[in-house]
């Protein structure tokens, strides 16, 4: 290094800021790229000026490129000469910045003086976090093990073992209530059945279909059609691809024995070793068979979304299924979806499939949560889809404690559970009906309401909070998906109640739901149509009606409100339609004024 050099910098800067060589440093690095320069003037720089500032500064007085870059190369250690910087502390002020506020950015956002945030994230980063994986408390998570449903796992398997046998299993119906481990139990045992296939070599595939969302028999059979043309088409490939392979082998095979005519008088058979253990005799044969692998592989076409006859994609489905032999399980999980919206004729079709594939074979496994959809199907749908049924019971709260430690040990870190908390989740989840989803939900939300209030354990207090705000979230979800009608009957009831009228009768709500229908214009009903639809809030849990006698007065349903007013109050009157309606009060006092 050239000690002159260094001096004379040192000089220059000095002259031009006097004592105080900060800001010359930092405006330096806002002109010119660094030049090339040895450590030791660096680290002479950063001893006379702070490398945030001149960070900062690099960024925020202009906002061109190049001046990004700069600040960039203070990171890297490289800090021009003091005389560059002189000339560009000229430069900077000629740019027309207010150095008097050095740490105000553009867009007028305060920075913090040691950092380029305002810690934002830095609070809520700062606690010691709860979860170890948050992740395993999700429904999209599929658990290894399944405390308490051994019966019925091995009860499928029993049934679905004739597949690696390359027979065709009885058709299987699950029915429990809601959360008691159905999905995640059939998708346990097809992972089983698959991986086992695969170690046997049989060919046996499980097709999962969600029928709340594939809920109409095209979109099955088109979904199914698909999926099969896809694998199809890649056994085709990989097909063609030995075939190919085997046929450039024949062809060296040709050449070599070309070269060796002169010596061997007998000449060469074509591709004779290439072939040799193929089923192919002649190269003839192996070309017509990839030629045909091919035609194949080019006559599969997958089925649009929409547009096709239902009867064109069934054909469609049956030849792709049909194309090679394979015992195939097709599991139709919320299958009462399926029947409610679009009848029972997929699963007619698909049951009677068996008796005319050729290759292949396929047996349905149905998952649903209604223990009645099967009075709504044709008998022989019934019978054949009914074939072997699988009950899933509702876990005590026992047994749900059990599956919430199974899962808390992975989500949580140790010790961030005080002893109360996961009896509290089972039992709260025992009290709806035993079902495995909320009491998961409950322990999650719980853990996050601990998170968010910089609590170091996850405590009974937080699965109170929990559960009220489920509930909540609930309400609000049911009230906010209700059809107009039921919207304003419902808003009917919460006007009375606001108004502090107990044992709300049928004849009260009418009133002053026909008042709210003038007002904003909706047909009126008859109060025959407006009974059922309170029938249907106290199904929902939104009202609790009981019907009274009133003797020779005959019979009245009395109601009131199971949910809170004004949050209730609030989701309805987002309603655009109901929104509209301007001051409810005066209806409920003109009630009671006639
Ligand atoms: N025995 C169990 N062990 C561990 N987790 C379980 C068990 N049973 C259920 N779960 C979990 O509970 C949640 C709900 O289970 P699942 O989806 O299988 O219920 P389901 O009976 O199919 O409910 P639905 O009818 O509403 O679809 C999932 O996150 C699942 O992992």
């Amino acid at each position: 290094m050239d000690e002159g050099e260094h001096t004379s910098q040192t000089d220059e800067s000095e002259d031009s800021d006097g004592s105080d060589s900060n800001p010359s440093v930092a405006d330096g690095n806002t002109s010119e790229p660094a030049s090339a320069e040895t450590p030791s003037e660096s680290d002479d720089s950063l001893d006379e000026g702070s490398t945030e500032d001149s960070t900062s500064d690099g960024l925020t007085d202009t906002d061109t490129l190049a001046d990004a870059d700069v600040s960039d190369s203070s990171h890297s250690g490289t800090v021009e000469p003091a005389s560059d910087r002189i000339d560009s502390n000229v430069d900077v002020g000629s740019g027309g910045r207010d150095r008097s506020s050095p740490d105000v950015d553009f867009d007028g956002v305060v920075l913090d003086d040691d950092g380029d945030n305002q810690g934002l994230f830095d609070d809520l980063l700062s606690g010691e976090p709860i979860f170890e994986n948050k992740e395993v408390l999700r429904p999209s998570y599929t658990p290894h093990e399944l405390p308490h449903r051994n019966d019925q796992i091995n009860r499928m398997a029993t049934i679905l073992v004739s597949a690696l046998r390359g027979e065709t299993p009885s058709n299987i119906l699950i029915y429990g209530k809601t959360g008691t481990g159905k999905t995640a139990s059939a998708k346990f045992v097809s992972q089983e059945l698959e991986s086992t296939s695969q170690k046997y070599d049989v060919p046996c595939e499980v097709e999962y279909i969600n029928c709340e969302v594939t809920d109409t028999q095209y979109r099955v059979l088109a979904q199914l059609a698909n999926t099969f043309i896809e694998k199809n088409q890649q056994v085709i490939a990989e097909q063609l691809d030995q075939l190919r392979n085997l046929r450039s082998a024949a062809d060296d095979d040709l050449e070599t024995s070309a070269d060796d005519r002169t010596v061997d008088d007998d000449g060469p058979i074509e591709g004779r070793d290439a072939l040799a253990d193929t089923e192919f005799e002649t190269l003839d044969d192996l070309d017509e068979r990839i030629e045909e692998l091919e035609a194949d592989a080019e006559e599969m076409e997958e089925v649009p979304m929409t547009g096709w006859p239902t009867d064109r994609v069934y054909t469609t489905f049956f030849e792709a299924v049909d194309y090679h032999e394979r015992v195939v399980v097709i599991m139709l999980d919320e299958i009462d979806k399926l029947v409610e919206k679009s009848g029972d004729d997929t699963l007619y079709n698909l049951s009677r499939m068996n008796s005319e594939l050729n290759r292949s074979r396929i047996s349905i496994m149905g998952i649903s949560n209604d223990l009645k959809f099967t009075d709504f199907l044709d008998p022989r749908v019934k019978s054949s889809l009914g074939e072997e049924e699988i009950v899933f019971p509702p876990y005590d709260a026992n047994q749900l404690r059990d599956i919430l430690q199974h899962r808390a040990d992975i989500a949580f870190k140790q010790d961030a559970l005080t002893d109360d908390v996961i009896p509290l989740c089972a039992a709260f989840a025992a009290q709806e009906h035993g079902d495995a989803r909320r009491a998961l939900d409950l322990l999650r939300t719980a853990g996050e309401l601990a998170e968010r209030s910089q609590a170091e354990i996850v405590a009974e207090k937080h699965v109170r909070q929990a559960q009220d705000k489920i509930e909540l979230d609930r309400v609000v979800e049911v009230v906010r998906t209700l059809p107009t009608q039921s919207k304003i009957v419902l808003f009917a009831v919460i006007l009375l109640e606001k108004n502090g009228v107990h044992n709300i009768n049928t004849g009260e709500v009418f009133n002053i739901y026909k008042r709210l229908c003038e007002e904003i214009d909706a047909d009126v009903l008859t109060q025959r149509r407006v009974t059922d639809l309170i029938s249907e809030l106290d199904m929902l849990g939104i009202v609790n009606a009981v019907v009274v006698s009133k003797g020779r007065y005959g019979r009245t349903k009395e109601m009131g409100l199971s949910v809170p007013v004004e949050e209730t109050e609030a989701v309805l009157l987002s309603d655009s339609r109901l929104g509209d309606i301007e001051n409810a009060q005066p209806f409920v006092q003109a009630r009671f004024d006639n």
